[in-house]
């Protein structure tokens, strides 16, 4: 576990969540900590971006959207969607715990609230279930959904790379978790032929898995 690293910006105080909570609720994890850690990596890039609507698709306990919050210095929405309702409402307690103003919405990916962020997100963030599964094992409901990935890990991911490209503003970000077995060449080629260059901004070894944060954003030319 990295907490440690993440000395600028601390770790966002998860203590009110509980073991029995995390029956049902992701807990942050490696994979979790991961992301922190490329998140404050990026702090300066992020805050020149001057950010206005920030989303995190599957909140969990809600420590990554709390720690983007936080680290941003600029006044932005932060909004954070989970198809767990009891992911959203323990996000909207570490927020509060945390004093950060972050809106909580329990939805399938962006469900309906896509319409009206199309083109409008600055900062986007995705720790998926990526863990390679039988297909079935994706809708399974409970906290199986947090890691079922199912075929390659990316059943759900898949779903949202399809829209990536439209969600993000002219100058969007956009972060991605994947391990090796997700195939993230492939989901790099599959964004690029969208107009998304990407890199690969940070990499670690969590046990079997190799973790990586891809980061997204449009070519420069097809901003300017
Ligand atoms: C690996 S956990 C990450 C949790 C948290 N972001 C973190 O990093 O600790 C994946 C999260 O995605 C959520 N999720 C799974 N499928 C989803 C879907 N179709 N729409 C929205 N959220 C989803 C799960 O409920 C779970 O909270």
């Amino acid at each position: 576990m990295n907490q440690e690293v993440s000395q600028l910006f601390p770790t966002p105080d998860f203590s009110h969540l509980s073991e029995n909570d995390f029956q049902d609720v992701y807990e942050p994890a490696e994979d979790s900590f991961l992301l922190l850690d490329a998140l404050e990596q990026e702090a300066e890039s992020l805050n020149s971006l001057r950010p206005l609507i920030c989303v995190e698709v599957g909140c969990g306990s809600g420590i990554v959207i709390t720690f983007l919050k936080k680290l941003l210095s600029s006044q932005c929405v932060c909004l954070a969607v989970d198809s767990n309702h009891k992911a959203t409402s323990s996000t909207v307690k570490t927020a509060d715990q945390n004093k950060a103003q972050v809106e909580a919405v329990t939805s399938d990916l962006l469900g309906n609230l896509q319409p009206r962020i199309e083109g409008k997100i600055d900062v986007l963030v995705f720790n998926p279930p990526y863990v390679v599964t039988p297909p079935e094992e994706v809708r399974c409901p409970g906290l199986p959904s947090s890691w079922a990935g199912g075929v390659n890990g990316r059943q759900v991911t898949d779903r949202l790379l399809s829209d990536v490209h439209r969600l993000l503003s002219p100058s969007g970000v956009f972060y991605l978790i994947t391990i090796r077995e997700n195939k993230p060449d492939e989901i790099r080629q599959m964004l690029k032929d969208r107009g998304l260059e990407s890199t690969v901004i940070i990499e670690r070894k969590a046990g079997p898995e190799r973790l990586n944060v891809i980061k997204f954003q449009r070519r420069i030319s097809a901003v300017t």
